[in-house]
């Protein structure tokens, strides 16, 4: 109520309640006008209280909302982290189930199955030459140091043979201590001086075993691939017969069947 208005109701009153106007005639009518302005004042007050409750109540009822959606925002977010989570550890599975299905886990050359899959690839109008090199006496390594020993060997001619190779090159894990190697855009010849020059590398080793320093030596049998034939079939058996003839001919060399 403004400071006029309660001035002019404290005025209005005190007429009212003056005995000296109570027979004058406009007091039924101010007295009226009094009562039906205090009682419109009543329900202006109660509109106010009734709208000011319900704007709290608007106000609340948004801040819950935010609320909701603020909690509804972050548990979205933790189930797309966790999501993102999921995937990422689904994908290094896969990746370790593919490296652990194509690879040798010893000494983390491709296998045969992994060759298996790459040879349809091979580009016909290459030349490509297939190698079996195959560690002599190796069963003597295992009988004398152990087979951790025989092991640690393994992992020291894996290395130099990745070492040796060219990127283009493919070289696997074939058997215990057998490796298959294809060498891409290369003869015979040129085959010859990559494996033999592998070979020395090899017997240059000196692996430390216990008290013990080992070295060893390969042998090589190499075959040219023919075009259309199968390379996992034809090719290898002639390679394998070089490798028989490099072994029954004193071990240590490389032998071609053309
Ligand atoms: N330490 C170890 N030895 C293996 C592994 N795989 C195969 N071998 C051993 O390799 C040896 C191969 O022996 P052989 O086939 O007789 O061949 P070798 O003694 O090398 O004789 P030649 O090939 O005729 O020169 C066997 O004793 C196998 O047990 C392996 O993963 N680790």
């Amino acid at each position: 109520m403004t400071r006029e208005e309660t001035e002019l109701m404290a005025q209005v009153e005190a007429l009212l309640s003056d005995p000296a106007h109570a027979d004058s005639p406009l007091r039924p009518a101010l007295a009226r006008l009094h009562a039906f302005h205090r009682a419109e004042k009543q329900r202006l007050e109660r509109l106010v209280t009734i709208a000011d409750g319900y704007q709290r109540y608007v106000r609340e009822d948004e801040r819950k909302a935010q609320r909701r959606y603020q909690k509804s925002l972050r548990r979205q977010e933790k189930l797309s982290r966790i999501s993102d989570g999921y995937q990422q550890l689904m994908h290094e599975r896969n990746s370790a189930l593919r490296e652990a299905s194509t690879h040798d886990p010893l000494t983390g050359l491709p296998n045969r199955r992994l060759i298996d899959e790459r040879l349809p690839k091979l580009d016909e109008r290459k030349q490509y030459t297939l190698v079996m090199l195959d560690i002599d006496h190796f069963k003597q390594i295992n009988d004398r140091h152990g087979h951790e020993a025989g092991d640690k060997v393994l992992v020291a001619i894996a290395q130099t043979i990745r070492q040796e190779l060219r990127d283009y090159d493919l070289c696997a894990r074939w058997g215990g201590e057998e490796f298959l190697l294809l060498l891409a855009d290369t003869g015979l010849s040129e085959a010859r001086i990559i494996v033999d020059r592998l070979r020395l590398r090899l017997a240059e080793l000196s692996i430390l075993v216990g008290d013990s320093r080992l070295s060893i030596t390969a042998s090589a049998g190499l075959s040219e691939y023919r075009d259309g034939e199968d390379l996992l079939n034809h090719t290898l058996q002639r390679a394998d017969q070089a490798l028989l003839q490099a072994k029954r001919s004193g071990r240590d060399r490389s032998c071609i069947i053309m």
